[in-house]
């Protein structure tokens, strides 16, 4: 028996807080202990997202006329009023989906510096003079924006991923209509609250929380909307890009990844182990660029595994609400399904477990927890080493050499992040050549965006498109040659 312990959250449409006309509600479940009811939202239908739709059309013009500082100044007032929320915000995002409340803090302070990037991109030029060949004439460029944008969300990265859509959206003159994920929806209201309390102009920022079958399927489908941006998974990915396509939008995907780390012969292996743990198990593995393939020269591969083993048996799990614990739970029940299948999969398809592989029982909170995992993979065309997981799971692969190394990296569908660990500068410069991965890093965690740098995949990971940094001006934005003859 669930005990609701919050309010209900309203959906938010043209500058209020409203319920659904379902009438029907979502509960938003603590994943560290199941039966806490974090928050409930609306479970919302296509008349809810028409209104939204109809709102953010209606503020589009005016919002889009305001100077881009005047714009800036809104976001840089949202940004004010997360810092002083941020305990609120971090805590909210811990309950709805586990990772631990240092890593929730940390990741609502990067949305707030977000914001503030973005914010100071309203006063930065957003053209060029071009020369033209009729010398009485003036050429240049100059852009706007799209219109009405669809933002399509994940629960991993509640507040960053969100903002890194939201505000350049905002900043280049579009207004926007945002389903979050159902599982972190609670924490993006206490997000688009704080734009509300910052006096953001009623419909330039709608929220529609709900099924992404219906409210996300919706907005792929809605006439009104001229740009959708979507982070989740590949299925989901696919059918909006048709979605969008029928009709002739542009569109932004980045999915999943099985992102790769190269430990070469010549690493500094406490660096590899200690960047290797970081990158599988923060946020219990569920980051896009967490390490998934642990791929090591065989010089060096059993004094590797042995330290990679010792200190991830020091990983401690719990609730990221208690300080004591370093990884939290799956962030759902499906998703600790899900992990838990995949474990057995990689079993029944003779990987050597090395380490975990077991729910970690925790009789009190009942929560979604799993042991960090470690896999040994001969054959790498099992799934385990071809499939994104999305948990607290690694595959080790042992190679003959640095070419090998960059061949298995390379043989996946995804192309989201790797990284390798070598001293050697040949190494390094071979691989950022070779690796096919829009994100390289080179003796660091495979995960890690900064926000001023453009982030996106390569092969099936990506629509192709870069998030953050000037790059998101491409995607939210035209550009228009203009062409002026006294
Ligand atoms: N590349 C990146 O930057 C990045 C970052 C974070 C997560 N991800 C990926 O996201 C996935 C995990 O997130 P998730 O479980 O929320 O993904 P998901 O695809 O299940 O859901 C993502 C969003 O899409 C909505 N949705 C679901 N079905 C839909 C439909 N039919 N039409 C429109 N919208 C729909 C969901 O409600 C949610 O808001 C993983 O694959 C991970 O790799 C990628
Ligand atoms: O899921 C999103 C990215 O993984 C963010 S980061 O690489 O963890 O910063």
């Amino acid at each position: 028996m669930s005990t609701v312990t919050t309010a209900n959250y309203l959906n938010y449409i043209n500058g209020e807080w409203i319920e659904s006309n379902s009438n029907e509600t979502i509960e938003s479940i603590n994943p560290a202990a199941p039966s806490e009811i974090v928050g409930v939202i609306q479970s919302s239908t296509t008349d809810d997202l028409d209104k939204a739709v109809e709102a953010a059309k209606h503020a589009q013009k005016p919002w889009r006329n305001l100077s881009g500082a005047q714009r800036g100044e809104i976001l840089y007032k949202v940004a004010g009023l997360m810092e002083e929320r941020l305990e609120e915000i971090a805590e909210c995002a811990t309950k709805e989906m586990g990772k631990t409340l240092a890593e929730t803090k940390g990741e609502t302070k990067r949305g707030i510096a977000i914001l503030k990037y973005y914010a100071g991109e309203g006063m930065r030029k957003v053209g060029d003079v071009i020369p033209s060949t009729d010398n009485e004439a003036l050429m240049f460029t100059t852009r706007v924006p799209l219109g009405v944008v669809g933002v399509i969300t994940p629960w991993n990265f509640p507040v960053a991923i969100p903002i890194w859509k939201v505000a350049p959206a905002l900043i280049y003159g579009n207004t926007v209509v945002i389903k979050p994920a159902s599982e972190s929806a609670v924490t993006f209201a206490k997000i688009a609250q704080c734009f509300a309390d910052a006096g953001l102009p009623k419909g330039v920022l709608n929220m529609v929380t709900g099924s992404g079958a219906v409210v996300g399927g919706g907005i792929a489908k809605h006439p009104d909307i001229k740009g959708i941006t979507f982070t989740g998974s590949n299925a989901v990915g696919k059918s909006i890009a048709h979605e969008a396509m029928k009709r002739g939008v542009k569109y932004q995907l980045e999915m999943g990844g099985k992102n790769p780390v190269i430990v070469a012969k010549d690493a500094d292996l406490e660096l590899a182990v200690d960047a290797v743990i970081k990158g599988a198990f923060l946020s219990t593995g569920q980051k896009c660029t967490a390490t998934s393939r642990v791929i090591v020269e065989e010089a060096v591969y059993d004094r590797f595994v042995e330290k990679l083993v010792i200190e991830t048996k020091k990983i401690t799990i719990g609730s990221g609400l208690h300080a004591s614990s370093w990884m939290g739970p799956c962030a759902s029940e499906s998703q600790y399904k899900n992990v838990l299948q995949a474990i057995q999969t990689g079993v029944s398809d003779g990987a050597k477990l090395l380490l975990g592989g077991k729910p970690y029982e925790d009789k009190e909170s009942g929560g979604y927890f799993v042991e960090p995992t470690i896999f040994e993979v001969a054959d790498q065309e099992i799934a385990i080493a071809r499939e994104e997981i999305f948990g607290p799971v690694i595959a080790l692969i042992k190679v003959s050499s640095l070419e090998s190394a960059v061949e298995v990296a390379n043989d996946s569908a995804y192309g989201l992040s790797a990284s390798i660990f070598t001293q050697n500068i040949t190494r390094m410069l071979k691989f950022v050549q070779e690796m096919e991965a829009g994100l390289i890093r080179i003796n660091a965690e495979s995960a890690g965006v900064e926000l001023q740098a453009p982030f996106g995949g390569m092969k099936e990971s990506s629509s192709h498109s870069r998030e953050q940094g000037e790059a998101a001006k491409e995607f939210f934005t035209s550009i228009k040659t203009v062409f002026v003859k006294g």
